[in-house]
């Protein structure tokens, strides 16, 4: 059969396949409408993220059965479903769409650099999907790691302590950004396969350090959860390939950042197709050196009433300084942050960056059972 009588019949198929899938898709938002009724009888919210998450679960599952990549997938559901609660609040009369917004909050809207982010446009708090792991909303959660991958060894050591102790997601920098070029640059592309090789290992994702568009294909591939450091924040041309990375990202405040400038850069990424954005409050530059930086632990309720984007905290780098880091991770959870992000080291003193504020394994125990109440 010639290609072009190949593309026909197989265009026929996705036809049919097109046909069905629309079938479908119908006879689900018509049970939307049904359980709308329902849940309003109940006085229900249309959004229900702990269901969300459990269909998330399933379709990951029957994916991975079928041996077949489920991140396009679960993100066409996560779209079907913030479909799905838009039809609900349309249908109660209370759709937050900026064209049914009243007056004010529409010119308010009209006014900010950031609308994807803002809390007008999207009134729920949204849920980001690291593989099975959801931040946001009412959960909350920890990340932890070394501040770079050193060996094999050291990065399964801390996946391992990760792992026993709790954490959701594993970080580990390989493309380090230090402020002296003498200083270790990081593993690069062989520590992201370690890396990588480590969160598979103990079931936990990963999040790394992108620092260029050149990098962020590699990085995605062998990552769960692309950060943008806090030096890159307003690095646009970057931001703007994170949109198209197919990849939830990590956003770090800046180090003389205000939270609308924060912000500003978060609708960079979403504007550019990627709603998977996940803000870290890590402390900002002051007058004052006694912490590495200072942790605006205001910034938490703050960027919480301007955005429905998820809000960790990093008290590591905030603090510079390891002694301080349970105290601020208290903190940030009291504070209403939705995670905090946090360096671990089998031995911070041999540690080849950041080892000041890199908790022994066994300060991170007493970390976690510290959090605790709030995970
Ligand atoms: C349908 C519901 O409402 C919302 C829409 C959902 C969906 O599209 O599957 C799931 C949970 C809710 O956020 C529900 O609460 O079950």
């Amino acid at each position: 059969m010639s290609s072009s009588h190949q593309i026909s019949a197989i265009r026929q198929q996705l036809d049919h396949i097109d046909h069905d899938l629309t079938k479908q898709l119908i006879a689900r938002f018509q049970s939307i409408q049904s359980i709308l009724h329902a849940k309003q009888g109940l006085d229900w919210p249309a959004r229900d993220h702990g269901r969300e998450a459990q269909i998330l679960q399933g379709i990951q599952a029957l994916a991975e059965q079928e041996n077949v990549d489920p991140s396009p997938i679960v993100r066409l559901f996560k779209t079907i479903m913030q479909e799905s609660v838009k039809l609900q609040k349309k249908a109660r009369g209370h759709a937050p769409s900026p064209q049914t917004l009243p007056p004010s909050l529409s010119e308010a809207l009209e006014k900010k650099s950031y609308k994807l982010a803002s809390r007008l446009n999207h009134i729920e708090d949204s849920l980001v999907s690291v593989n099975e792991v959801v931040i946001g909303g009412d959960h909350r959660t920890v990340i932890a790691g070394p501040c770079a991958v050193e060996s094999e060894g050291q990065i399964m050591e801390c996946a391992a302590q990760a792992k026993q102790q709790g954490a959701h997601i594993l970080r580990g920098g390989c493309f380090k950004p230090r402020s002296s070029p003498y200083s270790f640059q990081g593993m690069g592309v062989e520590g992201l396969k370690l890396l990588e090789n480590a969160g598979k290992e103990y079931g936990l994702p990963v999040v790394t350090e992108v620092m260029a568009i050149d990098q962020v294909e590699v990085v995605a591939k062998h990552s769960d959860l692309l950060q943008v450091g806090a030096r890159n924040m307003q690095n646009f041309d970057l931001l703007r390939a994170l949109g198209k990375a197919g990849k939830p990202v990590v956003l770090k405040r800046g180090l003389m950042a205000t939270i609308d400038e924060w912000l500003s850069s978060a609708e960079y990424v979403m504007a550019h197709g990627n709603r998977d954005v996940i803000l870290c409050e890590r402390g900002i530059r002051s007058f004052d050196q006694s912490t590495r930086n200072t942790l605006d632990i205001s910034a938490v309720p703050v960027v919480k009433e301007r955005s429905h984007l998820p809000v960790i905290v990093d008290p590591s780098h905030a603090a510079g300084k390891w002694q301080y880091i349970l105290d601020l991770s208290r903190a940030s959870f009291a504070v209403g942050a939705h995670g905090i992000m946090i360096e671990i080291h089998p031995k911070p003193e041999e540690a080849l960056s950041d080892g000041p504020q890199s908790l022994k394994f066994d300060r991170f125990e007493a970390l976690m059972l510290a959090v605790s109440p709030w995970l």
